[in-house]
Formats: structure tokens, C-alpha cells, sequence
């Protein structure tokens, strides 16, 4: 599915703007990272897209409709999140974390008997596979899986009501370089498989460069730079992550080696 963004605004109550007249048009299918100092307006922007946040001025439009109050429980059916922290049930088993992303179009009954259809049941099945998790894995309780096997989870609960929209919020700030590059192919490819548009928010230039197919950086709610990983030139990165700016620690570094 396609996202708009038309003049995107919103302002908190004491003023602060954290996004300021955003205009763009993700297409559908595509992989855009979204690049930005601490404060940016990242989050905010992916979270207007499912309707956690709401918009002061301006709108989004998901394939032309408008997300708003009306349109929103239809809406969320086809957008999934995936989070920093997982987002999963604790003390919940592998298995029933991944059939959670299912609940939204299942019958109440369902969810709490947990006699779910045989079709979902396969699909959850083929989805841990795909993202390379074992059967010991469903067995246990989220809370003794490591972060890489956590973040797996989250991928195959995304993936359950096959989302054309997917909202990654820094989807691999709490994993190591090597488990977080894992994961981000492992979105990429489910993604891709799936003609799924993904918004992703990074603050690893290295992933965003590997990943993405459109790059989108923010500087105080603004658009400061919009175009292809390879167009990203250092004069780029010296305004995204300016001094003083919340950069993340050893960042600029990183960002120095890199370009
Ligand atoms: N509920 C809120 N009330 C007031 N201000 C908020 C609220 N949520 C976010 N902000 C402010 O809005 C601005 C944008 O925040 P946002 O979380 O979107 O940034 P971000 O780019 O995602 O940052 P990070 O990389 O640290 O997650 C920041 O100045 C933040 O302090």
C-alpha cells in the first residue's frame, strides 16, 4: 500500500513541533528507512500512520484513505509494528506470542479459549520457520529466548495477517551488529516476498545503507534529505547528525567511516 503524507504537522501542547509540514509519498513495496538525531520526529511519524498519534495539520493517507478515526479499524488490519523492545508477552510461550499477531481478526471466543484455526495455526508454523526459529523455541516463555530470538518473534507475529504496511521502530536498538543485521534481512525478505511497504526507523547508517531503498532524514520535524541510500553525501549526515543534536554515542565515528 501506498503512504502519503500531506503537510504533516503535529505540535505537543508545550510547543514542541515534532513533525513540521511533512510531504511525501512513500510507494508501495518500498523498503524507506527513516534516518534522524534523537528527537527527530521518527517515531512520531510512523506512529501517525497506525493512529497512535494524530496529526495537528495535515493528514495521512494510506492508498488514497485518510487515516482517521473511521477508516483506522480497517486500517490496522493491514498494518503491523514491529518494536526496539520486542513488545512481546513475557511469560507467554513462543507460540502464542506469534499467534498474537493474529487476534485482531479473530472472533473473542478464539482468543481466549486459544483454539485457533488450523489454517492459522500452519501459517504461524511456516512463519517461525521462515524467520529461523525451532520448535524448542514456541515452547518457551518469551522472557528465556535471547534478544535475537525475542525480535524474531516479533517478525513472524508481524507477518501473521500478511500487513502491507509494516512500522519498524528501531527495530534493532536492543540486538548486537551481527543478530541486528540478521533481523533487518530477515524484515527485508519477508517484506519483499510479500510486496509489504516498510517504514523503518535506524539509527545505524550502515543497515540503513545496506537495506533500504529510499533513505528519508529528518532534522526537527523536517525533511532534510530524500532519495537513494548511495545519494547520501557526508554534508548530508554533517546536518542529520549535527553536533549537540542527540546523535547516538561514537555516532559520528561511525558516520565518518562509513561515508
Ligand atoms: N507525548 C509527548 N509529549 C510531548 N513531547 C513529545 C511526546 N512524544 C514525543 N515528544 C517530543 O517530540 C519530538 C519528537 O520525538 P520522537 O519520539 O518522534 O523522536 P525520534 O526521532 O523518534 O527520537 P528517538 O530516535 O530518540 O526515538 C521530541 O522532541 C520529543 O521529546
Amino acid at each position: 500500500m501506498e503512504i502519503r503524507f500531506e503537510q504533516l504537522s503535529r505540535t505537543w501542547p508545550d510547543g514542541t513541533r515534532a513533525l513540521d509540514g511533512i510531504e511525501l509519498t512513500i510507494a508501495a513495496g518500498t523498503f524507506c528507512v527513516l534516518l534522524g538525531h534523537s528527537g527527530a520526529g521518527k517515531s512520531t511519524l510512523l506512529r501517525c500512520v497506525n493512529g497512535l498519534e494524530s496529526p495537528t495539520a495535515g493528514a495521512v493517507l494510506v492508498n488514497g484513505l485518510r487515516v482517521d478515526r473511521r477508516s483506522l479499524p480497517l486500517l490496522r488490519k493491514r498494518i503491523a509494528m514491529v518494536h526496539q523492545h520486542f513488545g512481546l508477552v513475557a511469560r507467554g510461550s513462543g507460540a502464542a506470542n506469534v499467534m498474537a499477531g493474529a487476534v485482531s481478526a479473530l472472533p473473542l471466543w478464539r482468543v481466549l479459549t486459544g483454539l485457533y484455526p488450523e489454517p492459522l495455526k500452519r501459517k504461524a508454523c511456516a512463519l517461525m520457520e521462515a524467520v529461523g526459529l525451532e520448535e524448542a523455541h514456541l515452547r518457551r516463555r518469551a522472557e528465556q529466548l535471547s534478544g535475537g530470538q525475542q525480535q524474531r518473534l516479533g517478525l513472524a507475529r508481524a507477518f501473521m495477517l500478511d500487513p502491507a504496511i509494516i512500522l519498524a521502530d528501531e527495530p534493532v536498538a536492543s540486538l548486537d551488529p551481527g543478530t541486528g543485521r540478521e533481523a533487518m534481512a530477515l524484515l527485508r525478505r519477508q517484506a519483499r516476498e510479500r510486496g509489504a511497504t516498510v517504514l523503518c526507523s535506524l539509527h545505524q547508517l550502515d543497515l540503513a545503507r545496506a537495506f533500504a531503498d529510499r533513505i528519508v532524514a529528518l532534522h526537527r520535524g523536517r525533511v532534510i534529505f530524500d532519495g537513494r541510500p548511495e545519494a547520501l553525501r557526508e554534508r548530508d549526515l554533517a546536518v542529520i547528525y549535527a553536533k549537540g543534536e542527540g546523535a547516538p554515542a561514537g555516532a559520528t565515528v561511525g558516520l565518518r567511516e562509513a561515508v
